[in-house]
């Protein structure tokens, strides 16, 4: 497993009461394999992905990378060098071409990458979609799938086996939606991935490997 959740719990103090948004979470996850996770509107989705990305921190229960704790591989460290995070917004830097967005985790990974990374980032692109002009383009001239497609070929800069997608398709039309889960598809089953998604959207969760759905703090296999 290249991921495992061990009896997680997350929960807001509210006055006396705690409020638990995830109890007693066990979980685990493959490489080639792609995951969607559904969930109701502020049941819990977007904290789970925090804390499984080390953006957040559990209040207790532990998070194993390849079978070691993220908290022991350093949270900045687990973040830089092993996940790869797709936002719904793409979080892209609007006045960077697209290229120079996909630079820019590879200048600040530790993991090592090919002496050519301009080369590696154009071929990244090109490879979600991205041909050369588009890539040469600033991204607030791009549409919003493609820069969904830029946000992905970030993600995969690093050369990470565990990518995460917060609604990734949330912004988008239904075409762009299933061109964005064939990518998902392909990371998974020819490139390897553990790709795990949270999503609203049937369609993304009913093309997935598997489903898990969180309810009520409760995260289980969606029947
Ligand atoms: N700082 C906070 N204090 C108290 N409650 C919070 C805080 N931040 C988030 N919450 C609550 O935690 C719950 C889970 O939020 P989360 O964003 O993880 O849900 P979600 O399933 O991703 O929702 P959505 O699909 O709308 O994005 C929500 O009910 C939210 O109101």
């Amino acid at each position: 497993m290249i991921l495992e959740v061990k009896d997680l719990n997350y929960y807001y103090q509210d006055g006396e009461n705690r409020r638990f948004i995830l109890k007693d979470t066990n979980i685990s996850f493959e490489k080639g394999k792609y995951y969607a996770i559904l969930g109701q509107s502020g049941s819990g989705k977007s904290t789970f992905l925090s804390l499984i990305s080390a953006l957040d921190t559990p209040q207790n229960g532990s998070i194993l990378f390849n079978g070691q704790d993220i908290k022991g591989i350093g949270y900045d460290h687990y973040r830089r060098n092993n996940v790869g995070i797709i936002f719904q917004n793409y979080n892209l830097i609007p006045t960077f071409t697209a290229v120079e967005n996909v630079l820019i985790p590879m200048s600040i990974t530790e993991n090592p990458l090919p002496d050519d990374k301009l080369n590696v980032a154009y071929n990244l692109l090109d490879y979600i979609g991205i041909g050369k002009s588009k890539a040469d383009r600033r991204v607030n001239q791009l549409s919003g799938g493609e820069q969904q497609r830029v946000a992905i070929a970030r993600s995969l800069a690093t050369n990470v086996e565990l990518i995460l997608a917060d609604e990734p398709t949330g912004n988008l039309d239904e075409d762009m939606e299933q061109e964005i889960i064939a990518i998902f598809k392909k990371l998974a089953h020819e490139h390897q991935k553990c790709v795990i998604v949270v999503t609203h959207s049937q369609e993304v969760a009913q093309q997935s490997d598997q489903i898990f759905q969180l309810k009520k703090g409760v995260l289980t296999p969606y029947e």
